[in-house]
């Protein structure tokens, strides 16, 4: 019945829109890839000979008949950071009878969840890796991701939203959101969630592109701009020495082993103990690092800091110290981006906290000029197509001598959808998912607004999975999972997450690990073991609920998740490198067994 629909759809109209329109319903209605690849077969020569071009991704917007069906009021609030923007935002989400919040990090819907529940209003919290059911709730808080663009809600919340498009002038982020899904996540949020009103919060170098998205959708668009609500001081001294550190105080740096260095050199002063926050570190145990330096009675009154602590953390930061403005960004170490540096300075000073004035500087003298300059001066929009080398690019502006300022090449990010792939796989059998992905990325067509999105790491995994004997559906499934596939933990858990899977649709964590005793680490490269063994079990826990019966110990793999935070605190908890701090206990039902790569 389902193939008879589906074929009917298909030999009546061909149209790229209808198609697109139906692909959002088909998964629901067919479940498995054999169903469309069977009706595809049927239809054979009909697709084959047919205009019909999967690969046309012109008009992304028809892929949300939902959304289309819906004049919707849009909200873009843009600003520095500090004015307020998604503090407005929320407001109208908390008084709304129905509502989504959208943000780029699980701790920010975690944050939502918290301030939505404490204000009576009941809200789920849903995260790849969590799913916090309210009784009666008409509201959630999701990550970007997970992002519902098949209800309908009075309210929507998209946050950070400049995270949608790929941008030189943003590329820490563009780091965290070029791979896989993320970029095109925030792009299918703000083309597919059905809401009376939508807000979007972010940075304004995002208007212009969200502008001329929406003139396709028949949206009404407000822009509602903001300024900065404390003040933010760039001081004229450096800081010179870390015997001038001061509570509140909070040094950002780019890698992890300066964290550790520079958090023991002012431990070793012996009047401030550190908290750290970095991104390879445990959501909670940045959560807690954060909390303690928030708390005005603990004794961890200073922050050493990667600029994860750019979005999503609220820190009650009185001075930013940069102790570099260099950093290596995956292709070259390079000077920070004025965006860059406005975005983690803007951190210092939060309206009605502790510090409600903001300072910044340097460590070193050297590099006040750039950090005054670069405060000093507008944000320029300036994108680039994350499939192209970025050092080539920057070796390329500098033969024109280009400023930067001008160059008006912004653009969303987009991925072709799994019904899509899978379509395209039928026409081209004998290919695996990586000659899929490649041959549908390099054949795409896309409007100008858009570019497809940085999918180097999926091919990576892909790579690996093709060889086993999985469905398409699987394989995508594992490519899309959130694999750091730049740890070697990480990718050797997927790898054998997989195999056990394809061998017999079961797998179970402790067949995965040898079973061995996890132990507070002894030193910070020690740390990073047990902080990929925490990615791994994340990981885990992102598989059980998509092959939910396949991955039974989600639970043992959260308690051991818990035990891996903890004694990364423990680590992190110590009194300088010398005097360990009490060592908490482990909760009687935990077993710190089980568990070593
Ligand atoms: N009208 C207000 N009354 C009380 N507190 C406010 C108000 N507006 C903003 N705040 C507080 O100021 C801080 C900054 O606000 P908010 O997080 O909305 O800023 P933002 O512009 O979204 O910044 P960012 O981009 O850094 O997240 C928050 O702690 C928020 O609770």
């Amino acid at each position: 019945m389902g193939s008879l629909l589906l074929r009917r759809r298909l030999s009546r109209t061909l149209l790229p829109d209808n198609a697109k329109i139906y692909e959002s319903t088909w998964e629901s209605k067919f479940g498995t890839s054999n169903g469309i690849c069977r009706c595809l077969r049927k239809l054979g020569s009909s697709v084959r000979t047919s205009k019909f071009d999967f690969t046309d991704l012109t008009r992304p917007h028809t892929w949300y008949p939902i959304a289309r069906r819906k004049k919707r009021n849009i909200f873009l609030h843009v600003g520095p950071t500090n004015s307020g923007k998604t503090y407005n935002a929320l407001k109208r989400l908390e008084s709304s009878s129905s509502g989504i919040y959208c943000g780029p990090l699980r701790l920010l819907a975690w944050e939502v969840a918290q301030r939505l529940n404490k204000a009576k209003v009941p809200c789920d919290l849903i995260t790849g890796q969590e799913r916090d059911e309210v009784d009666g709730a008409k509201h959630k808080a999701v990550t970007v991701e997970m992002a519902d663009v098949t209800s309908d809600y009075s309210c929507a919340v998209v946050d950070e939203i400049q995270a949608s498009y790929i941008s030189y002038s943003l590329s820490s982020f563009s780091q965290m959101m070029g791979c896989k899904s993320r970029g095109f996540s925030f792009t299918r949020a703000l083309l597919g969630i059905s809401a009376d009103e939508l807000h979007l919060c972010g940075d304004p170098a995002a208007v212009p592109l969200i502008q001329e998205i929406l003139k396709v959708t028949d949206d009404n668009v407000q822009v509602q701009y903001y300024e900065r609500l404390s003040p933010l001081i760039p001081l004229k001294v450096p800081l010179g020495s870390f015997s001038n550190i001061q509570n509140g105080d909070c040094i950002v740096t780019f890698s992890r082993v300066d964290i550790y260095s520079i958090k023991r050199q002012i431990e070793n002063g012996m009047k401030h103990l550190c908290s750290v926050v970095y991104g390879s570190l445990p959501p909670a145990t940045r959560t807690r690092q954060a909390t303690m330096f928030n708390d005005e009675k603990s004794e961890f009154g200073v922050l050493v800091a990667s600029d994860a602590i750019g979005m999503g953390l609220n820190l009650n930061i009185s001075r930013i110290i940069f102790s570099t403005l260099r950093k290596f960004d995956g292709v070259e170490t390079r000077d920070l981006t004025v965006s860059e540096i406005k975005q983690i300075a803007g951190r210092a000073g939060r309206y009605k906290s502790k510090f409600p004035v903001g300072e910044v500087t340097c460590l070193d003298g050297n590099d006040l000029p750039l950090l005054h300059s670069s405060l000093g001066s507008p944000s320029p929009i300036l994108e680039v197509r994350p499939s192209l080398n970025l050092g080539l690019i920057r070796l390329f502006l500098n033969y024109l001598n280009f400023d930067g300022t001008c160059w008006d090449m912004q653009k969303a990010g987009i991925f072709p959808t799994f019904d899509l792939l899978l379509m395209y796989s039928c026409l081209h059998p004998t290919y695996g998912l990586r000659q899929i992905l490649e041959h549908f990325v390099e054949n795409a067509k896309l409007s100008t607004n858009y570019f497809i999105t940085n999918c180097e790491d999926m091919l990576k995994v892909a790579a690996i999975i093709d060889e086993l004997p999985l469905t398409l559906n699987d394989k995508y499934l594992f490519a899309m999972s959130p694999v750091d596939v730049n740890d070697d933990i990480s990718s050797q858990g997927l790898t054998q997450f997989a195999q056990s899977y394809s061998k017999n649709r079961m797998v179970h964590l402790k067949e995965i690990f040898t079973p061995g005793t996890l132990k507070v680490p002894k030193s910070h490269n020690a740390l990073k073991e047990l902080e990929s063994i925490h990615k791994v079990l994340d990981l885990y826990v992102w598989l059980s609920f998509h092959l939910e019966d396949s991955f039974p110990d989600r639970e043992l793999a959260a308690s051991q998740k818990a035990i891996c935070s903890m004694l990364i605190e423990e680590f992190l908890g110590r009194d300088g490198w010398q005097k360990p701090r009490p060592i908490r206990r482990v909760p009687r039902n935990s077993s710190r067994k089980n568990l070593l790569p």
